[in-house]
C-alpha cells in the first residue's frame, strides 16, 4: 500500500497527488489519499509518498500541521516504512521547499528509510506540476514497487 499524503492550501499539490495515484493504480499498486491526514488513520508500514506545498514563510499548509506536530511529538515506530517527499514551491521565496525539505528530514530522523532524495519542484519552472512529478514517478517506479 502506498499512502499519498498531501499538504495544500490551494490545491496544486492534492492534483499532483490524484494524478500520481492515477498512474501508480494504473501499474497495478494500491494507494490510498490522504488530503486531510491523520497519524492515527495512517499504517506506519509500507510506503508514504508526502507531496507538500510551502505558504508562508516556510511554513506548511493547514491541513498538514496536525499530522506534522504529531509526528514530531508522538513519533510512531517507523522503521517499517519507506517514503518519498515531493516538495512543491516558488523558487523567488527564500524559503523555496522548505516545508517538504523539512518532511523529508523529519521522517529520516524518526526512523523511516528514504527511498530517495526530496524531489523539488518549482512551479516557476514548471507550470504544471503534475508533469515534472509523472516524469519523476516513471523513474523510481522500481522503487516504490
Ligand atoms: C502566500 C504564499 C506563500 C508562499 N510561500 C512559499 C514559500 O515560503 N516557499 C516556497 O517554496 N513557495 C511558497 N509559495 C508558493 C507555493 O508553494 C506554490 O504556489 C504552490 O504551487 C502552492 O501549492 P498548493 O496549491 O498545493 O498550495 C507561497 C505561495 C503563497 C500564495
Amino acid at each position: 500500500m502506498i499512502h499519498i499524503i498531501t499538504g495544500s492550501t490551494l490545491g496544486g499539490a492534492e492534483y499532483v497527488g490524484d494524478h500520481l495515484s492515477d498512474l501508480l493504480n494504473a501499474e497495478g499498486l494500491e494507494t490510498t489519499i490522504h488530503n486531510q491526514p491523520e497519524l492515527n488513520e495512517i499504517a506506519n508500514q509500507g510506503i508514504w509518498l508526502i507531496i507538500t506545498s510551502t505558504h508562508g514563510a516556510g511554513e506548511y499548509p493547514d491541513n498538514i500541521q496536525p499530522f506534522i506536530a504529531a509526528l514530531q511529538n508522538t513519533p510512531p515506530k517507523m522503521s517499517d516504512v519507506r517514503y518519498a517527499v515531493i516538495a512543491i514551491g516558488d523558487s523567488s521565496y527564500d524559503t523555496f521547499c522548505a516545508a517538504g525539505q523539512h518532511a523529508h528530514h523529519l521522517l529520516q530522523d524518526i526512523g523511516a528509510t528514504p527511498i530517495t532524495e526530496c524531489l523539488t519542484i518549482d512551479v516557476l519552472e514548471h507550470t504544471v506540476p503534475e508533469d515534472a512529478a509523472e516524469s519523476w514517478l516513471k523513474s523510481h517506479l522500481p522503487l516504490l514497487r
